[in-house]
């Protein structure tokens, strides 16, 4: 998909702020998601990413800024207004019920129902074929649409939720660190449904410790810092060792790189002829 980029972007946030008591998690955070691109959210452990998500899918308030979507001011009062607008949030634990066939947690909170009262009953076979249906489209091979959601592996798990927030209308899809519990194989299988999402014209965010992982679907990065935005960039204006510096403490680490630099090293004999005079004295 080509992005026009003279169209509003879906998310827009500006200047956001938010404390807790007297902690501040957030503070003058602006960030933009646009659809059919990756906005990645990198940062440290809290560095405010989980609160940044929580405000964009609407469990959290925020006290300063603007959020808009789609061009509206909105401030929500629940997860489910979020999701009545397509923002979709898959967190780490998947919300999935793990000793349930694949077909029947891809309808989890939104079970087809066929006759009427008294005899309404759940359509099963409507759910099962769509299920494999929306997944072979996806490109997703699970073995057996009926076995029981917790014998698939940790990647085709998140995929399973991926293609589930996609069939029920997600714009934006919001990835709560989809990878950060899998190994090399299992985050490529996720990180090629990433891409997916972006081709199929979804406005993605995908959070993440990994520049690795970032640098391999994202569009655009930010980089939190103790509740501030250390980077943001586009990919043309990046590269990965770029990403991994900003990640790593960016200005921080150049200030003690050049601290460093002119403090002299110890002299290691000198320590070396202490440590033998005390062990003879
Ligand atoms: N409900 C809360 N009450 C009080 N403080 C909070 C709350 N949620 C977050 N914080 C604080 O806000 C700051 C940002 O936390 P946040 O969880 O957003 O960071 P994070 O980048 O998601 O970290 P991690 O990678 O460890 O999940 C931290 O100082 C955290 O302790």
């Amino acid at each position: 998909m080509t992005v026009d980029k003279e169209q509003p972007p879906i998310l827009e946030l500006t200047d956001i702020g938010k404390t807790f008591g007297n902690i501040r998690a957030l503070s003058g955070v602006s960030l933009s998601v646009r659809q059919g691109e990756v906005t990645c959210i990198l940062g440290d452990n809290g560095a405010g990413k989980s609160t940044l998500i929580k405000i964009i899918s609407g469990l959290h308030s925020y006290d300063d800024g603007s959020y808009r979507v789609a061009g509206e001011q909105v401030k929500f009062a629940s997860p489910r207004e979020a999701l009545d607008l397509g923002i979709a949030t898959v967190y780490q634990d998947l919300a999935l019920a793990p000793q349930q066939s694949v077909w029947r947690n891809f309808y989890l909170g939104s079970e087809l129902t066929k006759g009427v009262w008294p005899l309404r009953m759940l359509d099963v076979e409507t759910m099962r074929d769509t299920a494999d249906e929306e997944l072979q489209k996806m490109g997703i091979h699970v073995p057996d649409i009926d076995q029981p959601v917790g014998t698939l592996s940790g990647g085709q798990r998140q995929v399973v939720a991926i293609a589930r927030a996609i069939h029920f209308g997600a714009k934006v899809l919001i990835l709560d660190e989809p990878t950060a519990a899998l190994g090399v194989k299992q985050s490529g299988v996720v990180l090629k449904y990433i891409s997916a999402a972006r081709k199929a014209g979804l406005g993605v965010i995908f959070i993440t410790h990994n520049p690795h992982h970032a640098f391999l679907v994202g569009d655009h990065f930010v980089v939190l810092r103790q509740g501030e935005l250390e980077l943001s960039s586009p990919r043309k204006e990046l590269t990965l060792d770029d990403l991994t510096h900003h990640m790593s403490g960016g200005a921080d680490l150049d200030a003690l790189k050049h601290e460093l630099q002119r403090i002299e090293p110890p002299d290691v004999g000198a320590v070396h002829e202490l440590a033998e005079a005390e062990q003879e004295s």
